[in-house]
Order: structure tokens, then sequence, then C-alpha cells
């Protein structure tokens, strides 16, 4: 499954330099073994263990006492559990990659991704497989059949939970990138994780007694940026002194703002607002953005001088061998919180390494805590009523089940932002600009009159997100048209 911010992991260049040798991008699933991770089972502890197929040759046999599943810096040990059957089910690597499943002779129910399997043999194809084959055993554990690219390895960087390849690779890349001092930008869908890799680049970093001021320019009108960024004393470079500023959703920066900043990238100095002199930026820059900044509408320069360093945080549906040890990781916060720990059905579990989760971590982390929370009240578990409402319904929601007020309530829910509406409503991109367009309420930005969008400015402090939503037209395009108008051109 390709994400469309598909990005070499790390680029190491710098103004002048490109690194002959960047980082080696594993290709192909020739390179990668196929690995068992434990998904859920009824001994938390052994959440995330894995086995790694040694060869691509021989069968791998899932019974109660085999494969050893391994910790990664611990012991080998089987599933070790009554309702797993002796005999095996047996994993098939095929020449082209698909992965046949044989079930066992024994009466043990086996699921894969979310349905029961009754015939002898089930063929998964190579692009099933890419997406992770979630297995249910015996009712009692899952696994993820997945690719890695690489051997386990301990964390350093405990923040980051995730046992998967991608987990793995970008714990290496904060790493590497927290011994440097150069720009970095950081790409990946919302809530993948980018504020918290910024977050642990700034930990493993020599800056990390100074503070990181985080600014999330999708919030702050124009009018505000430039002294929320350079006000004297108070702007994120003041108030970073020698630490870190990230700018979370750089990609929303006036363009006036993005001049600025390309000129503290090149020149090291910036002038604070009101002020005649110069000051050294001592800080460093990390952006952040969920959307491909090379259209043209953002500045060029700035972006170049910002891919110095790029990290890529995958989505999770690309990991979906996190989902378990990520799972449990909410709900030992969530226990840790409350001091209850409720347990939550393996049913449910599977519903959860099954989904796509379009709303990522952030998303996984709001549905386990809601289901604890509905556990400990003696509330029944209804997975459709804890999905919706908190960054995305289940994808592949039929676009014409959805009624105008649906529509409209998802747009004003997501700051009428039509990426996040249309991950709320679970339907594509391409499927909401066309509910729009038949939409009697919702206006195009072209529709709507200059003098009517200056007075919605005004009214609204130039907020562009609140705009929006007054003048009933989409964030994004409200956006543009404000880039537009800032860089002169005629509207
Ligand atoms: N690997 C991870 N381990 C543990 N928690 C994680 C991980 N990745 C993300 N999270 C959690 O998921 C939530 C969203 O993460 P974060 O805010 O870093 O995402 P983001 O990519 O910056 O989102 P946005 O683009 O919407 O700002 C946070 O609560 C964060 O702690």
């Amino acid at each position: 499954m390709q994400s469309p911010l598909k990005h070499a992991p790390l680029s190491l260049l710098d103004a002048e330099n490109t690194l002959a040798s960047p980082v080696p991008v594993p290709s192909g699933r020739a390179a990668q073994m196929l690995a068992l991770t434990i998904l859920w089972h009824p001994e938390p502890a052994r959440i995330g263990e894995q086995f790694i197929a040694p060869t691509r040759a021989a069968d791998i046999a899932v019974n109660r006492f085999a494969p050893l599943f391994a910790a990664v810096a611990g012991d080998c040990a089987p599933l070790d559990h009554r309702r797993i059957a002796r005999d095996s089910l047996r994993l098939r690597r095929h020449r082209d990659d698909g992965v046949s499943l044989l079930l066992p002779q024994s009466r043990m129910r086996v699921e894969l991704n979310g349905a029961m399997l009754a015939a002898p043999e089930t063929r998964c194809t190579p692009e099933q497989v890419d997406a992770g084959l979630v297995i249910g055993l015996g009712g009692v554990v899952l696994l993820c059949v997945h690719w890695m690219d690489r051997l386990p390895q301990p964390s350093a960087i405990g923040s980051l939970v995730g046992v998967s390849g991608a987990a793995i690779r970008v714990r290496e890349l904060i790493r590497q990138v927290a011994a440097t001092d150069l720009p970095v930008l950081l790409l990946g869908e919302a809530g993948s994780g980018k504020e918290l890799a910024a977050q642990a680049i700034h930990q493993a970093s020599a800056r990390c007694r100074s503070p990181m001021v985080t600014v999330n320019m999708a919030t702050v009108g124009a009018a505000l940026a430039e002294a929320d960024l350079f006000g004297a004393g108070t702007g994120a470079f003041a108030q970073a002194r020698d630490g870190i500023v990230f700018l979370d959703k750089i990609g929303f920066a006036p363009p006036v703002v993005q001049a600025m900043l390309r000129r503290v990238l090149q020149t090291g100095e910036y002038r604070p607002s009101g002020a005649r002199m110069k000051e050294a930026a001592r800080a460093r820059l990390i952006g952040a953005s969920d959307h491909d900044l090379h259209d043209g509408s953002f500045n060029q320069a700035l972006l170049r001088r910002l891919e110095a360093l790029v990290v890529y945080l995958p989505p999770l549906r690309e990991r979906r061998c996190d989902i378990g040890v990520l799972a449990l990781h909410f709900m030992q916060s969530w226990s840790a919180r409350t001091g209850c720990t409720p347990e939550l059905p393996v049913a449910f579990m599977s519903q959860l390494c099954n989904h796509d989760w379009p709303g990522n971590v952030r998303q996984l982390g709001s549905v386990v805590q809601r289901a604890m929370s509905a556990v400990q009240a003696g509330q029944p578990l209804d997975v459709d009523a804890l999905m919706p409402g908190v960054a995305g319904r289940p994808a592949r929601t039929r676009p014409n089940k959805l009624s105008p007020q649906a529509v409209l309530d998802a747009l004003e829910a997501n700051g009428w932002l039509i990426r996040n509406a249309a991950l709320a409503l679970g339907v594509s991109r391409p499927s909401m600009y066309k509910l729009m367009e038949a939409h009697p309420a919702i206006r195009q930005i072209g529709q709507i009159a200059p003098a009517e969008i200056e007075a919605a400015l005004a009214a609204h402090g130039g907020d562009p997100g609140r705009c929006a939503a007054a003048l009933k037209t989409p964030s994004e395009a409200l956006r543009r048209y404000l880039r537009g108008r800032a860089a002169g051109k005629v509207l």
C-alpha cells in the first residue's frame, strides 16, 4: 500500500552538499523477511513478541508449541495456550510472495482478517501480505503476518512505541538526526507521530536542556504568525533560545512568514518584530507537514533548506503489526491514570487490528481509551459507536449513503479541512469534492465575492479557519486564496 507522502526515509543533504551515501532504503519484498508478531495474547507481556522466519523455503508451522516467539531483549517461548491446537496451522510463502494458510486438522477456530476460515487452504495475494494479515487463533491470540526489512532491536527511544521495521527505522533516523544540527522536516499523515518525533529529537539532542517551542501554523492567523515567531522576547525564536522551534503544519505558514523563515535558515539571523537590530537565531528549526510541500504554493527555497533532513512517519495501516503494542501502551496509560484495568475482549481487539486507522495512532489511542472507560462503566462495547467522531470512521463509507447534514457536520467538526472531514466520514477525497459540489449550503471560494471574504476576515481577526466556517467554504481553498492575495495575484 503506497502512501501519497512516500519519501526516502532520510536524505542527508545540506545547502551545499549531497552526501554520496544516504542511508540505504531497502527495496522490494526480496529484501524482506516474513515475520509473525503477537498482536494480542492473554498475557499482555507477550504482546509484540516476534518470530522471524529464517528462510523463504520452509512452511511456518504455528501451533501451541511452535514457533518460538522472542521479546526483543528476552527469552523465547511458544504461544503456549490450551486453546491453541497442537496440530499446526501452516503458513506457506509462494514465489510471488503471496502466502497460503493451511488449516490444522483440529477444531481450533482460525480467523483471517476478522473472518472465520473454513477451506483447508486459503491463498492471500502479495498485496494482502503487504498490508499485514491478521490471524486469530482459538479466540484467544491474534498474530500479524508481515514483512520485516531489519531485525528487531531494543528501543533507545521509549516514547515511540512500535515493533515494525518502519518503527525501528524511524527510531534509528531520529537518533541520527538528533546528532546533527541541521533543519529537519517531518512528514506523515495526521496523527502518525510527527510531534512525538520532534520531541524525541529534542530529547536526544544536545539542545535538550533548552526549551522546544511549538507553533501550530494552521491555527495562527497571518496577522499573528509573525509576532508568534519573531516577537521580541515573546516570539518562538526568542523563547526557544538554544533549543528547538517546532513548526507544526508548516505548509500553512503565510507566504511572508515562509520568506522570513528562509532568511533565518540562510543567514542565521532575524529581526524581532518592531526592533531595529537583528538577532542571531540560535534555535534549531523542525517543521512538520501532513501534505506534500512540492506543489508550488510553498516557498521552494525554504523547502530545500528544510529538507536537509527528512524523516517520514508511515501511516499506521502500513505497520499493522504495531497496533497490538500501541493499544497495550494506551491501555497501560489509561490504567496508570485511573487505577483501573478493565479487560478488552479479543473480538474487539481483532476489530482494532483490522481497521485502517485513517486518523492513525491518535485515533487508535482515542478509541482504546473510550473502550476502556465503556468497559469500566459496565457499558457494552459497541465498536461502531466508538470508531466515528474521533478522527474518522472506518474507511470506505459509501458516499451516496451520506446525508447533506452529515457532510456539513463533518466539515464543521474538522475546521472545514476537506482532508480531515473526508477521513472522518470514511470517504476518499475525490468523493468528498463531489459531495461538496453537490451540497446546497457549501460554497466554492470562487463563488464568493472578494468583499464578502474581506468582511469575514475582518470579523474573525484574519483567522482563516473561523472565516472558512463563517463562509461555509473549505479551509484549504480559502488559505490558497489568501496566499495568492498576499503574493499579489489577481483574484
Ligand atoms: N509511536 C508512537 N508511540 C506512542 N504514541 C504515539 C506514537 N505515535 C503517535 N503517538 C501518539 O499519538 C498521538 C498523535 O501523535 P502526534 O501528535 O505526534 O501526531 P502528528 O503526526 O504530529 O499529528 P498532527 O499532524 O495531527 O499534528 C499523540 O498522543 C502521540 O503521543
